[in-house]
């Protein structure tokens, strides 16, 4: 919790409860459906939910916005910034069955009422979001695929609408084809030494039917 309002000083009561509970809802969910490794669980704060809130150092969200968690597994970065912005929309999609299962009891555990989750393929659902988010599913040119059609058509945000994904290393090839992308460091916002090569890469994308 330090570490999150060492970034975010200004939580509410009830988003410190909600933070606080997480440790607790991985730890006994991931005991009995193994979401987070090992490893990652005892960092849980660092290389997950701060991780995840990295997007918001790049854009927060209005409160009406709808936003889509493409490939959330767990629950990152969905949860984490559904935690943050408690009246934004947000829809948390996995692929994977029992991984909508922990985020459903995570999400049930913490009443989190601005989140709604589905088992499918993104590809297979529908609706129109502000912003894409993501971290750690598929290269941009395969996730662009599968998220055209997904966009709002009016930006109401300061970036424009498109996708938001959590990245690291050298995305020069990666993003050769995609001029409009632009790259956001995380270790501009946060200087612990997990950050050192991680980073926002905010790509608008067009409205389309
Ligand atoms: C490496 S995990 C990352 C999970 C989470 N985003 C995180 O960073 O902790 C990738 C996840 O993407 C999901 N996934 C892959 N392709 C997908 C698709 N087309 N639609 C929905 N989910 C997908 C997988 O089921 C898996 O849970």
């Amino acid at each position: 919790m330090e570490l999150l309002e060492k970034y975010f000083p200004n939580f509410s009561k009830d988003q410190k409860n909600k933070f606080s509970k997480l440790q607790e809802l991985y730890q006994d969910w991931n005991l009995k459906i193994n979401v987070v490794s090992r490893k990652d669980i005892d960092e849980l704060y660092l290389r997950h939910v701060l991780h995840s809130l990295g997007i918001a150092k790049v854009q927060e969200f209005l409160p009406s916005a709808s936003i889509l968690d493409v490939g959330t597994g767990g629950g990152f970065p969905g949860i984490p910034l559904a935690i943050l912005h408690p009246e934004t929309n947000f829809h948390l999609v996995d692929s994977i069955g029992k991984k909508i299962k922990v985020v459903n009891e995570v999400v049930e555990g913490l009443g989190l009422k601005n989140v709604h989750t589905t088992n499918a393929r993104v590809e297979e659902v529908p609706g129109h979001y502000d912003f894409i988010v993501s971290r750690a599913v598929a290269a941009m040119p395969t996730f662009v695929h599968w998220t055209t059609g997904k966009i709002a058509k009016q930006s109401k945000h300061e970036l424009k609408n498109g996708i938001l994904y959590l990245k690291g290393g050298d995305l020069s090839e990666e993003l050769a084809d995609y001029p409009k992308a632009v790259i956001y460091e995380l270790p501009d916002f946060f200087e612990e030494d997990f950050f050192e090569t991680k980073k926002v890469v905010h790509l608008p994308l067009k409205y389309k039917k």
